[in-house]
């Protein structure tokens, strides 16, 4: 039996918006009051949040050009893309959207059937028509460099796929007699974004007679082997497992695995090209000497890594779209001031609160509520962890210390599609974490992040609060912060109501 302990009837939290001196419970789910002044937003220079190293916008031409591609495009079938693999991505998207989650309007109304999803239509998003007509519509024979930015949940992933398997299926067969090789390689910094990115992949492989293959700590060295024999089309994989297998006694030299891969995408590249991963990633994109595509993808673009990769790859085409650095306008933005009473500077309590809040809030009537608390430090998430239980909370915790296998359980209960709530009792279900897992990864129909600590940085704080709110679905991102916080934080409510651009 799940309790709550109550520290009184109704939260009080600081009201980012609406008349002055009412504070808005958690039920209302206004919209952002953001549309009307939106459109200025542009007008402003990007908000610095926080000390350290800022938000890097791409050149205006690339992303002005990038403008008047995407306001013709709505249909897949206005785009250069092959029809086997158009309606493989439009089926995929169908039926492993988040939007799906929208149309779960009741526990009974589960989507059964094909025909119920056809009332879902499939539209290329911005930087999906944007990267597919740049990429696809690329007839020169050199080596290309892109860079993908947009913000988070807006289809990137589906913006490489397509060019990457485009450029697969209308590939001139290989006149070097033996198919063994690997043609094209996706990296991403953690196991769950390859089982993710691996999941997607593996929806469409079949259909397009393709041969794909995740490798990761579950793999089989036996079985890539087998594979490599009849040459595979996509490897998916994190820089520490690539580099892993020239440890192994039949691959002779790093050549022989990287010689035939033309096409390689490093997904959430600024993470990737950070000083903690660089090292392994140029390493192996050093010794790709017949690559013709080279993707560099993410939600943000740290001036750092701007720097980083303008250096090695002195021309790069930069797709990036009009909302990038902006927090999606479906996210409702509050701050909760643990300095007040009740609270008297504890955030566990306001933390504890807020949760009873949302668990009594009248949203997502039917299903169980889903929320996931970021901290800062790997070291907090057991004690957050332990003091939430002892509120009554199902709260669990994950960091990079724990098992692979537990981690990837616990984030499949977060990242599929709300589960029907059968006891009002069991209604709300907590993970607690850390920037492991606030990238990249598509927690589907999570209505609310809850920030615990005050992210140090705007990236992080874009990555954290855009796990919710994808897809333009709606979300709240809650921030708890203390009175040493408020200079952190100052201004930051009014710019994300305005929906402004944060650098
Ligand atoms: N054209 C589309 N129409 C509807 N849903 C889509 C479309 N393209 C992708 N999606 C869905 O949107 C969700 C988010 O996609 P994806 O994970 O690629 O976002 P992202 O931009 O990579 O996010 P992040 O920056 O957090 O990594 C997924 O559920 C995906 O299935």
């Amino acid at each position: 039996m799940q309790k709550f302990v109550r520290y009184y009837a109704r939260p009080r939290f600081l009201r980012h918006s609406g008349p002055k001196g009412r504070g808005p419970s958690l039920n209302k789910s206004s919209t952002n009051s953001s549309t009307s002044s939106s459109s200025n937003a542009d007008a402003y220079p990007p908000y610095k949040f926080g000390p350290y190293p800022s938000l890097n916008l791409p050149d205006e031409k690339s992303r002005n050009g990038v403008n008047n591609l995407i306001d013709k495009i709505t249909d897949f079938n206005e785009l250069k893309i092959v029809p086997q693999l158009r309606d493989a991505l439009i089926n995929e998207i169908k039926y492993n959207t988040v939007l799906r989650s929208q149309n779960y309007v009741s526990p009974t109304k589960k989507i059964k059937s094909t025909n119920e999803l056809n009332g879902l239509i499939i539209r290329p998003t911005p930087v999906q028509t944007a990267a597919i007509k740049i990429i696809n519509g690329n007839k020169s024979e050199f080596f290309n460099v892109y860079t993908i930015a947009a913000e988070t949940g807006s289809g990137k992933t589906w913006a490489y796929l397509a060019p990457l398997l485009q450029s697969l299926l209308t590939a001139e067969p290989s006149n070097s007699g033996s198919n063994a090789g690997i043609k094209s390689v996706i990296l991403l910094p953690t196991h769950e974004l390859v089982d993710q990115v691996f999941n997607t992949v593996s929806n469409v492989a079949p259909s397009l007679n393709l041969n794909i293959i995740k490798w990761d700590t579950d793999s089989n060295y036996k079985n890539f082997i087998e594979l490599f024999k009849k040459g595979i089309d996509i490897m998916v994989t994190t820089p520490g497992k690539l580099s892993s297998l020239s440890k192994y006694p039949s691959i002779s030299s790093p050549r022989m695995i990287f010689s035939k891969i033309s096409f390689t995408v490093v997904d959430e590249a600024d993470t990737l090209m950070d000083p903690s991963f660089i090292d392994e990633t140029y390493h192996i994109l050093k010794n790709m000497n017949n690559l013709s595509n080279l993707i560099f993808t993410s939600a943000t673009v740290p001036s750092k890594f701007n720097k980083t990769i303008s250096h090695i790859y002195p021309k790069i085409t930069s797709i990036s779209t009009p909302n990038l650095h902006k927090l999606p306008k479906s996210i409702e933005f509050r701050l909760i001031n643990a300095s007040v009473a009740p609270y008297k500077g504890s955030k566990i309590k306001a933390l504890a609160q807020a949760l009873y809040a949302i668990h009594c809030d009248g949203t997502e009537q039917g299903f169980i509520k889903r929320v996931v608390v970021f901290v800062n430090k790997k070291e907090d998430v057991n004690g957050v962890v332990e003091k939430l239980k002892t509120f009554g909370h199902n709260v669990k915790g994950i960091t990079s210390d724990d098992d692979v296998q537990i981690r990837k359980d616990i984030v499949n209960e977060f990242s599929s599609a709300p589960e029907p709530s059968t006891n009002d009792n069991n209604r709300l279900k907590v993970l607690v974490t850390t920037d492991l897992l606030s990238r990249g990864l598509n927690f589907n129909g999570i209505r609310n992040i809850i920030l615990l600590d005050v992210p140090s940085n705007s990236s992080d704080l874009v990555h954290r609060a855009g796990r919710t709110g994808r897809m333009n679905q709606s979300g709240r991102v809650f921030m708890i912060i203390n009175d040493s916080d408020k200079g952190h934080v100052k201004g930051l409510p009014k710019v994300l109501r305005n929906n402004r651009r944060l650098g």
